[in-house]
């Protein structure tokens, strides 16, 4: 065995996968084996959900089945919103009360003796805790702006009810299209890492509900999913900044800061799924009148790409660059967008669990120690 360390884990493959194909180099990103420029213009949500967790793309009927099931599973128990006010009234950050309901939804989950390796249990359990993130966040918000959560719809689409919840007001079609089309964007994206911590946990015979509160809190950070709040409120600070975006990111890295929403471990092209949330983020711009958050970020793209040396660094705009611009446009709180991954991506995580379980091995690397191995052992009171 070799001693190397690949530090992050770069290149090494873990597992075999048929959920998602991504090409690096030509910035190509396949749910199996549909390419995400149609599924993002063709598929819905739920759609995709079949599709990641079944193998392939449903009929009529067995969308309609599948979609009417996941809608009759989206009520959370009230012991549920009771700690969700509790954590509104001490400000908790969104996604550490996301993480905080995922891991309680497990009490009211009707198959909680299931054995954890059965594949098809752990679909069921996903299933019910897909369909429960948006009410958990959109209840969530609501308890944190001073209103009463409003109750889910079975008659409304998965994006189009979570909408519905947060505001009290069914959603125009714009708003309730460009958030199925997010939710299909982030579903799923290989071994990335909340995908793989919940692989992790999933591969100890830990619960499903263990797994994928570990995919939460790994979602949660700034290299990862977190990026997308970063990238909005570096759009904020620099209109506020009254720097041209220019200025402003040149000051920004001549100061050591990374740029949120650029870089990615596999991609060295312009992610796929930035491709197509920038011609969103520009049309809901041109749409509103207000196009302002769409040119700073594309003018901050420009320069990073064409004069900064981003390109030949292999440096592009990953997901989270444009689509801060398209749910800031959609009214959206900031704070809730890496929430809003997590709620499309938790279809990813309960789709890579159900795979590893299947085919199971618990996941168990080295580290090259670099520690003493003869210290002397000085008893306590003469250190
Ligand atoms: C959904 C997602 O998770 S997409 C990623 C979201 N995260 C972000 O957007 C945060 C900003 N980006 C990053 O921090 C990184 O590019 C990551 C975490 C995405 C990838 O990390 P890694 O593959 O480990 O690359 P690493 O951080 O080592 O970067 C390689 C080089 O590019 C530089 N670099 C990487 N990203 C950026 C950036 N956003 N801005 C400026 N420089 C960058 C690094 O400083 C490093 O330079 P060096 O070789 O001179 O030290
Ligand atoms: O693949 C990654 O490392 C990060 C990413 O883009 C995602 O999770 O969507």
């Amino acid at each position: 065995m070799s001693g190397e360390v690949q530090k992050g884990l770069e290149g090494v493959v873990v597992a075999e996968s048929q959920l998602s194909y991504i090409d690096g180099d030509e910035g190509l990103l396949i749910y199996r084996g549909h390419d995400i420029e149609t599924l993002a213009a063709e598929a819905t949500y739920e759609e995709v959900l079949y599709l990641l967790w079944h193998g392939s793309l449903p009929t009529a009927d067995e969308l309609s089945e599948f979609t009417a099931t996941m809608a009759e599973e989206r009520t959370i128990d009230d012991s549920v919103l009771s700690t969700l006010a509790d954590l509104a009234a001490a400000d908790e950050e969104p996604m550490a009360a996301l993480r905080t309901a995922t891991s309680m939804l497990s009490a009211a989950d009707p198959e909680s003796d299931a054995d954890p390796a059965d594949g098809e249990a752990t679909l069921r359990k996903g299933r019910r805790i897909t369909a429960k993130i948006p009410t958990v966040l959109a209840a969530y918000q609501r308890l944190r702006d001073g209103d009463e959560p409003v109750d889910p719809r079975e008659d409304l689409s998965h994006a189009g009810n979570f909408l519905y919840m947060l505001t009290g007001a069914e959603p125009d079609d714009v708003a309730e299209e460009t958030l199925d089309m997010a939710l299909t964007l982030h579903a799923d994206h290989g071994l990335n890492a909340s995908t793989f911590a919940s692989m992790v946990v999933a591969s100890t015979l830990a619960d499903t509900y263990a797994s994928v509160t570990a995919g939460v809190g790994a979602l949660s950070g700034s290299l990862h999913g977190g990026a997308n709040q970063d990238v909005m409120e570096t759009l904020i600070e620099v209109e506020e900044s009254a720097k041209d975006p220019v200025e402003w990111v040149t000051d920004a890295l001549d100061n050591g800061r990374k740029i949120p929403g650029f870089g990615h471990r596999v991609y060295n092209v312009k992610d796929p799924r930035a491709v197509i949330l920038e011609e969103k983020s520009r049309d809901l711009g041109d749409a509103s009148g207000e196009r302002k958050w769409y040119d700073h970020a594309n003018r901050i793209e420009e320069y990073l790409i064409e004069e900064a040396g981003f390109r030949e660094k292999g440096l592009a705009p990953n997901v989270d660059f444009y689509s801060g611009t398209v749910y800031y446009q959609l009214g959206l709180p900031v704070d809730m967008f890496t929430p809003i991954f997590a709620m499309s991506r938790v279809g990813g995580w309960v789709a890579h669990i159900s795979e590893q379980v299947e085919n199971n091995r618990i996941f168990r690397p080295r580290a090259k120690y670099t520690g003493e191995k003869e210290a002397e052992w000085v008893p306590i009171e003469e250190r």
